[in-house]
């Protein structure tokens, strides 16, 4: 059984606290029956907050020390609009206070404003920069997938994506997931989570929650990324 880091604990136990992440029987937009949900929208007070944004610092530091699959030095995190953008500037910050690492910040908006400097772009120019992008999860990945486009056309070199959960299932063909589609375009490795299906089982086992343990192994029988 792997271990689990000391900020996957607490945001896991931090977002149940709101409800952010809960166990039980969900349908999805998919259709299948899920026996947890996450919402990210929930996690919006000061110290749960700081919690998803030390770990998402954290994060990305492992990420960069990966023995096998490193994501590569970056200037720029990008946060797509809307939830992207807070995560994405309170991740900025931790990275300077916890590991004195100054990367600039830009994210967009969804609406192109047509007055002042105009256009969707904001903050940190990606142009000729490496640029990380977080968002809180993918489903389809279709928001992700838009992001990279947009850097990319403002003549950005996205090297990443870090995501807050990664439920790691197969989409409709059965065979590959969201995450893996997207290291399709970014290269092996380069989608990193906070926390994944797995580490949620983790957490439940080591918690004796036999319930929903079960519920989450018979999920991950039919749904889960076997490769
Ligand atoms: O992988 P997908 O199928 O695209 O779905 C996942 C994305 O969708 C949601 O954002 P949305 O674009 O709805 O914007 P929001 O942050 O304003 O809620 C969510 O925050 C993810 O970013």
């Amino acid at each position: 059984m792997s271990e689990l880091k000391n900020y996957q604990i607490d945001l896991i136990e931090q977002a149940m606290s709101v409800e952010a992440l809960k166990f039980g029987s969900f349908t999805l937009k998919s259709g299948r029956i899920s026996p947890y949900f996450f919402n990210a929208g929930l996690l919006s007070t000061g110290n749960i907050l700081s919690a998803l944004a030390k770990a998402f610092a954290s994060t990305i530091v492992a990420a960069q020390a990966d023995a096998e699959n490193p994501i590569p030095e970056f200037d720029v995190l990008f946060g797509p609009a809307y939830k992207g953008i807070p995560f994405a500037a309170l991740t900025v910050m931790q990275l300077f206070d916890q590991h004195q690492i100054s990367v600039g910040l830009a994210y967009d908006r969804k609406e192109t404003k047509d007055h002042g400097e105009g256009g969707n772009m904001v903050g940190a120019s990606v142009t000729g920069k490496r640029v990380l992008i977080l968002d809180d999860v993918m489903t389809a990945g279709t928001a992700v997938r838009a992001a990279i486009e947009l850097v990319r056309k403002h003549g950005g070199q996205v090297i990443g994506v870090v995501q807050c959960l990664d439920r790691e299932e197969v989409g409709q063909d059965g065979v590959s997931s969201t995450a893996k589609e997207v290291e399709s375009i970014l290269g092996k490795g380069r989608v990193k989570a906070i926390l994944k299906m797995r580490d949620l089982m983790v957490w439940l086992e080591k918690k004796n929650m036999q319930d929903q343990l079960l519920q989450m192994r018979e999920y991950w029988d039919h749904y889960g990324l076997k490769q």
